[in-house]
């Protein structure tokens, strides 16, 4: 199977947010991120040999552990998600082309050679990479670490035919990005690029922010992807989440709370999760990029609470919800967004009311056999 094989229908399912990471083998999806490299045309623009990128995309892959979450799915899933935005947002004439291959490959590279223990973890152990990097974002100082070692071996560097001011650029920019993935640092960094948007100018450097902005995005979006993607997803990252709490319960460390077996549900991790990390990101983007709200990205969660109370909602209070909300019509599509263990979610379609344009998800008790 080669990127030579790979269909035009297969090229362009993988310029959109619904491409299903679940349907391909790794060995597939080395070969899809081949077909992005060359698709965004680094091959011609940066002199990268074909031979090299299987290489490197062998390494980055041979890099990532055999974990329930940060492995090279996780990796495939950004990679993809990073490649799809930068399609739907036309960044490849808004952006130059070093950018792109900063962004790409800040997402192919974010978490290599993840332990699955996050960095509070790290640091409360006091392991080996905390100590190197003196807890300091040690794992994604760490993944940027291992990238660049990948890419110092002749074999794999696609960097190896750049002028010495372009490698600077790019690792400059790969530093910066992966290093903007430690989620400590969320507030600090979409603060930063609100008090940008105004005047938002895709020549000046502030273009810089947008380009973490959007490996950050890619990096928590599988919310944004269609259920059946999305839901797979939560499963491997609370086996991961309940498997750090359990190393921690066992070796007398702070247990972190939202890792918590005993505290966390589904609904209860998403609702926040979507509320205050998810949908702030994607807010701002679609202030940048009008054309997001048209995509089947984004969607946004009632103004009211859809935490475990969704539990207790019943078809009555489905009605009473919809017709509570002022000012805006709504048409209930039977589009099923998410699944919690009580509630199936319906999106309520985009309604233009004032210039305002929202979409709506909407959770309805049902019984889910
Ligand atoms: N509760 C949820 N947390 C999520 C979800 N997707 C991502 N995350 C958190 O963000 C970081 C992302 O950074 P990474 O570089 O480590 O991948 C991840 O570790 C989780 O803590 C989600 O859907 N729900
Ligand atoms: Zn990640």
């Amino acid at each position: 199977f080669s990127s030579l094989q790979v269909t035009e229908e297969v090229r362009e399912h993988l310029k959109t947010p619904t491409f299903d990471n679940w349907q391909w083998e790794e060995a597939e999806m080395l070969v899809l991120l081949q077909v992005m490299y060359t698709d965004l045309d680094f091959l011609t623009a940066f002199q990268i040999e074909p031979e090299a990128l299987q290489n490197f995309l062998f390494e980055v892959y041979c890099h990532y552990n055999n974990i329930p979450f940060h492995n090279f799915q996780h990796c495939f899933c950004v990679t993809q998600m990073m490649y799809g935005l930068i399609w739907l947002t036309d960044l490849r004439n808004k952006l130059s082309r070093v950018d792109l291959l900063i962004m790409l490959t800040s997402a192919l590279c974010h978490d290599l050679d993840h332990p699955g223990y996050n960095n509070v973890y790290q640091i409360n152990a006091q392991t080996d990479l905390a100590l190197r990097y003196n807890d300091i974002s040690p794992l994604e100082n760490h993944h940027c670490a291992v990238a660049f070692g990948i890419l110092a071996k002749p074999e794999c560097n696609i960097l190896k035919n750049l002028s010495n001011e372009q490698y600077k650029l790019i690792r400059g920019g790969m530093i910066k990005c992966i290093l903007a993935t430690d989620m400590s640092r969320h507030n600090e960094i979409l603060n930063k690029f609100k008090a940008m948007q105004p005047v938002f100018n895709f020549t000046n450097k502030e273009h810089k922010e947008l380009m973490k902005i959007m490996v950050k995005v890619s990096d928590i979006s599988n919310e944004a992807r269609p259920m059946e993607v999305a839901e797979p997803w939560l499963d491997c990252l609370l086996q991961e989440f309940f498997n750090q709490s359990d190393t921690e319960k066992l070796k007398g460390l702070p247990v972190t709370p939202f890792m918590d077996r005993d505290k966390v549900s589904k609904p209860s991790s998403q609702t926040s999760f979507i509320r205050f990390v998810l949908l702030p990101l994607f807010t701002e983007l679609t202030k940048l990029f009008p054309c997001l709200e048209d995509s089947d990205l984004f969607y946004e969660s009632l103004p009211i609470d859809i935490s475990e109370k969704c539990r207790h909602r019943s078809e009555a209070s489905f009605v009473a919800t919809l017709s509570s909300i002022q000012g805006f019509y709504f048409t209930v599509t039977e589009t099923k967004v998410r699944v919690c263990d009580f509630c199936i979610g319906y999106q309520i379609k985009k309604t233009k009311q004032n210039k305002q344009s929202f979409t709506l998800v909407l959770f309805r008790r049902e019984q889910i056999k």
